[in-house]
C-alpha cells in the first residue's frame, strides 16, 4: 500500500495509502521498502518525494500491530527502511500535509529534506502509548534540532505546528499551496547535489554543555511528570545515547530501550487508553440506537444558566467550539465580574452575550443550568425552562449527581432533558459524562455526544444514579481513605501512596483543592450530617454502616482547603497552592481516635492502595451489572480522562484485569472480614461470577454482565 509513480520525467513520488491516517501497518513497510528499491534502481529517477495518499502524510506506526508479535514482525521493519531511505544516493524530500506523527516524523526525519504545509503538524507522540521514538527518531531528532528542543518533543509527545516546527529547523520550507507539487520542484532542484550533510545519521550532536548535570535535571523533571511511568525514563535515556554515543551506537540503545518498553503492562495499559478514548463515541441503548445511525440536531445556540466557576467554564467551552452563547446570571455583582472573567478567558468577547434574565435562554438550542447543587432551586430552574424554552430545545444540568429523571419530572419534554457532567475547570477538563435519564431520547444522546466532540471532550454516555459513574465510584475510595485516618494513617501517607501510584494528587490534597465543604453539602442534602441526625445517633455509624465525621468536623472548624489555607493541609494563605504538613491535624487525629477509643496501627502503602483502589474497583463492578456504564472501557475513559488515573496504568477495570480479578476478589475478601460494617468491601456478584468464569479477558467481561437491565 505505497503508490509509486514518476513525475516530470525524473521524480518517482512514493505515497502511503493506509486510510485513515496512513498508519504505516505491515503491507505499507512492505510497499514502502519496495517503491524505494525501484527509485534506487531506475536510472531515470534522479530524485524522490515521499507523500501520504488523500492528506495526512502518516500517523506513525500502526498501534493495532502492537498487540500483536506476529503482525509487527511481518514485513520489513521501520529501521531498515528509513535507513534505506537515508542511504538513498538521490535526494528524498518528504512532503508533509496534515501531520506527520510517531514513525511518520521519523520517516521524514530519515528523507534528505522535510516540506511542509503552513497547517501541518509535526510530533513524536510514541511516550504516550508508553514507547520512545524507536525508528531512529530518538538519534535523528537530537542531531537535527539541539538536545534540548528535542528531548521536550520526545518527552511530552506535544504535536508542533509547522510555523514552531519551521522555526525548529525540523521543517525545511513551508507552502500554504499543495506541498507533493511543491515538493517535485524542490526536488528537481536538489537532484545531483551532495548529500552527505543532509543524512541526520551522518551528523555529530550538537554540543551540549554539562551533559551530566542536564540529564539528571532531565530524568527528575520526566519522573515528575508522569510519576511511576517507564516511557518518560527511557525517553531521556536514549537521547542522552544519541548526545553522547555514535549514531549506531545509539541506534543499538534505542533498540535496546525500545524491546523492553514494548512487551511492557505500561506500554498495553497506554495503548488501551488510546482506543478506550476514541471507543468511547461509539455509544449505543438498550433500545438498540446507536452512534451511527441516530440523526442529531446540529446545536449552535446554548444558554448557560448559574455563572459560577463551572457556568464560567462551560460557556467558554461552549463559544470556543463556536457556539453562540448566552451567559445568565441571576445576581447583578456575580454577572459582572463573571462577564470579566469569561472575556478574560476567551481574550475577548468571543460569541458571548450576557442577561441577567432567564427569558434571555429562549432562543437557544441547549440550556445547560450550572447553579449549585440544590435540588429544589434545580427543580425551580427546570420548570421555569420548560416554558421559557423554544420546543424541541434540549434542558441538560451539569449536576453532578443529583436525580436527572426527577428534574427531568418538571418540564413538559422529559425525552429532551439529560445531564452534561463537566469536571472544572470545564473548559480544560477532557472528560464528560453525558447523562441520560430513563426518559431521555436517543437523539437527545446523540446530540450531546455530537457537541461533546466538538468541544473536543472526550464523553461517555452514562446513566442516571446518585453520583453517576465518576461520582459514584469515587464515594468508597474516598470512605476508605477516611477510614486509614481512622485507623492511624496520615493524609501524607495515603496521599503518598497514591502519587506514587501515579495519581497527579493524592486523595487528600485533591480534597483540599476542590474544597471540602462540596461533599459535606451533599452529606448533609443525604441527611448524613447536618441537623437532621439526632444527638442520640452514634457518631461513627450511619443507617448500620461504618460512617467517618471526619470530614464534617473538618468543615465545622472552618477547614475547606486550599480557599481557607487550610484543610488536610496547611497553606501560606487562603488560595495559595502549595501544602504542607499540619501539626493541628496530627493532634485533631489523635483528639479523635483517642476520644472514639480508636488504637492507631501501622498501615503500610500497600493497603492503602488495595483498600482505597480495590473499594473503587468494587464499586465499578457494581456499575457495570446495574447497567449504568456500557462497559469496562467507559468506566477507564472516565478515570483516565476526569479522575487522574495515570494512562500507564489504563484505568481501574483495566488494573484490576492487570492484576488479576482472583486477586482482587481476594484483596476484597480479606479487607471485608476485616470490616464487615464497610459494605463498599464486600465483593459484588460480579467480580464473584467473573473469577467463577476463570477470569475472561476485559474486551469479553460483556458475556459475563448480559442479561442485566441497563440503565443507558
Ligand atoms: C514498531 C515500532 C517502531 C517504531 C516506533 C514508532 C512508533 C509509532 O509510530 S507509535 C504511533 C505514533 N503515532 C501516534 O501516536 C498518533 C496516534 N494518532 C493520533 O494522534 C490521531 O489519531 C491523529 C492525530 C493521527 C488523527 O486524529 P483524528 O483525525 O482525530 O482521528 P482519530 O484519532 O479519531 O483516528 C481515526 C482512526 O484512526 C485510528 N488511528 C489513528 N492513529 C493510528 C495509528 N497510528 N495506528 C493505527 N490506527 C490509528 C484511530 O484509532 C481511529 O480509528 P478507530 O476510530 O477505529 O479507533
Amino acid at each position: 500500500m505505497a503508490q509509486y509513480r514518476i513525475v516530470s520525467g525524473s521524480v518517482a513520488v512514493i505515497s502511503i495509502q493506509n486510510p485513515p491516517v496512513n498508519a504505516l501497518s505491515a503491507a505499507v513497510r512492505e510497499g514502502l521498502l519496495l517503491s524505494v528499491r525501484a527509485a534506487a534502481s531506475d536510472p531515470l529517477v534522479r530524485s524522490v518525494v515521499i507523500s501520504g495518499h488523500n492528506g495526512p502524510f502518516c500517523g506513525g506506526a500502526d498501534i493495532k500491530e502492537f498487540g500483536n508479535v506476529s503482525h509487527l514482525e511481518s514485513g520489513p521493519h521501520l529501521v531498515e527502511i528509513f535507513e534505506s531511505v537515508e542511504a538513498l544516493a538521490k535526494p528524498v524530500v518528504a512532503a508533509i500535509e496534515g501531520f506527520a506523527l510517531g514513525g511518520g516524523l521519523e520517516l521524514a526525519l530519515a528523507c534528505h529534506y522535510r516540506f511542509g504545509h503552513s497547517e501541518a503538524r509535526v510530533g513524536l507522540p510514541e511516550v504516550s502509548l508508553g514507547l520512545l521514538p524507536g525508528a531512529g527518531g530518538s538519534q535523528r531528532l537530537p542531531r537535527l534540532l539541539g538536545v534540548r528542543a528535542a528531548l521536550d518533543m520526545i518527552v511530552t509527545g506535544r504535536h508542533v505546528a509547522a510555523g514552531e516546527a519551521l522555526k525548529l529547523g525540523l521543517l525545511d520550507r513551508l507552502t500554504d499551496g499543495n506541498t507533493v507539487d511543491a515538493a517535485v520542484r524542490f526536488a528537481q532542484s536538489a537532484e545531483g547535489k551532495p548529500l552527505d550533510d543532509r543524512r541526520l545519521g551522518n551528523r555529530p550532536c550538537p554540543p551540549l554543555e554539562n551533559i551530566d548535570a542536564f540529564f539528571e535535571e532531565a530524568l527528575i523533571h520526566a519522573r515528575g511528570r508522569a510519576r511511576g511511568a517507564a516511557a518518560p525514563l527511557a525517553c531521556v535515556q536514549a537521547v542522552r545515547g544519541a548526545a553522547t554515543l555514535p549514531f549506531l551506537k545509539g541506534m543499538e540503545l534505542e533498540k535496546r530501550l525500545m524491546e523492553t518498553l514494548m512487551t511492557s503492562g505500561q506500554a498495553q495499559a497506554s495503548r488501551y487508553c488510546f482506543f478506550t478514548e476514541r471507543g468511547a463515541a461509539r455509544w449505543t441503548t438498550p433500545t438498540g440506537a446507536r452512534w451511527d445511525t441516530c440523526r442529531a440536531r446540529p446545536i449552535s445556540t446554548a444558554a448557560v444558566i448559574g455563572l459560577g466557576t463551572m457556568g464560567r467554564g462551560i460557556t467558554v467551552a461552549l463559544a470556543r467550539a463556536g457556539l453562540s452563547v448566552v451567559a445568565v446570571e441571576t445576581q447583578e455583582h456575580q454577572l459582572d465580574e463573571a462577564q470579566r472573567a469569561v472575556s478574560r478567558m476567551l481574550k475577548g468577547g468571543g460569541g458571548v452575550s450576557y442577561s441577567a434574565d432567564l427569558q434571555a435562554a429562549a432562543g437557544a438550542d441547549l440550556v445547560v443550568e450550572a447553579v449549585f447543587e440544590d435540588m429544589a432551586v434545580k427543580e425551580e430552574i427546570f420548570k421555569q425552562l420548560s416554558s421559557v424554552c423554544k420546543p424541541g430545545a434540549l434542558l441538560a444540568t451539569n449536576t453532578s449527581s443529583l436525580d436527572i429523571d426527577r428534574l427531568a419530572s418538571c418540564t413538559l419534554r422529559p425525552e429532551q432533558v439529560l445531564g452534561l457532567h463537566f469536571f472544572a475547570p470545564a473548559h480544560v477538563m477532557r472528560l464528560l459524562e453525558v447523562v441520560s435519564g430513563p426518559r431521555t431520547s436517543p437523539q437527545t444522546v446523540a446530540a450531546a455526544m455530537q457537541l461533546g466532540r466538538r468541544m473536543g471532550k472526550v464523553s461517555v454516555a452514562v446513566g442516571n444514579c446518585p453520583g453517576f459513574v465518576g461520582n459514584r465510584m469515587l464515594k468508597p475510595y474516598l470512605e476508605q481513605a477516611y477510614f486509614l485516618l481512622e485507623e492511624g494513617a496520615s493524609p501524607e501517607l495515603v496521599d503518598a501512596a497514591l502519587e506514587e501510584f501515579g495519581f497527579p494528587m493524592g486523595v487528600f490534597k485533591m480534597s483540599d483543592l476542590s474544597g471540602l465543604d462540596i461533599g459535606w453539602r451533599v452529606r448533609k442534602e443525604e441527611g448524613l450530617t447536618g441537623p437532621g441526625v439526632t444527638a442520640d445517633q452514634p457518631m461513627r455509624t450511619r443507617r448500620g454502616r461504618r460512617y467517618s465525621p471526619l470530614g464534617d468536623l473538618m468543615c465545622e472548624e472552618g477547614r475547606y482547603g486550599q480557599k481557607t489555607g487550610r484543610g488536610w493541609y496547611l497553606y501560606d494563605r487562603p488560595g495559595a497552592r502549595v501544602a504542607r504538613s499540619d501539626p493541628w491535624l496530627r493532634s485533631f487525629l489523635e483528639e479523635y481516635r483517642e476520644r472514639h477509643g480508636l488504637l492507631a496501627r501501622r498501615i503500610d502503602q500497600q493497603e492503602v492502595l488495595e483498600r482505597c483502589l480495590y473499594a473503587l474497583i468494587n464499586e465499578g463492578f457494581r456499575v457495570l451489572e446495574d447497567g449504568v456504564a456500557a462497559s469496562p472501557q467507559n468506566i477507564d475513559a472516565i478515570y483516565v480522562f476526569g479522575y487522574g488515573w495515570p494512562k500507564h496504568r489504563g484505568g481501574p477495570m483495566f488494573y484490576a484485569a492487570q492484576v488479576g480479578l482472583a486477586r482482587v476478589l481476594e484483596g476484597l475478601e480479606k479487607y471485608h472480614k476485616a470490616h464487615p460494617d464497610s459494605p463498599h468491601l464486600q465483593p459484588c456478584s460480579l467480580l464473584r461470577r467473573l473469577v467463577a468464569s476463570g477470569s475472561p479477558p476485559i474486551h469479553k467481561w460483556s458475556e459475563v454482565v448480559k442479561g442485566h437491565r441497563s440503565q443507558l
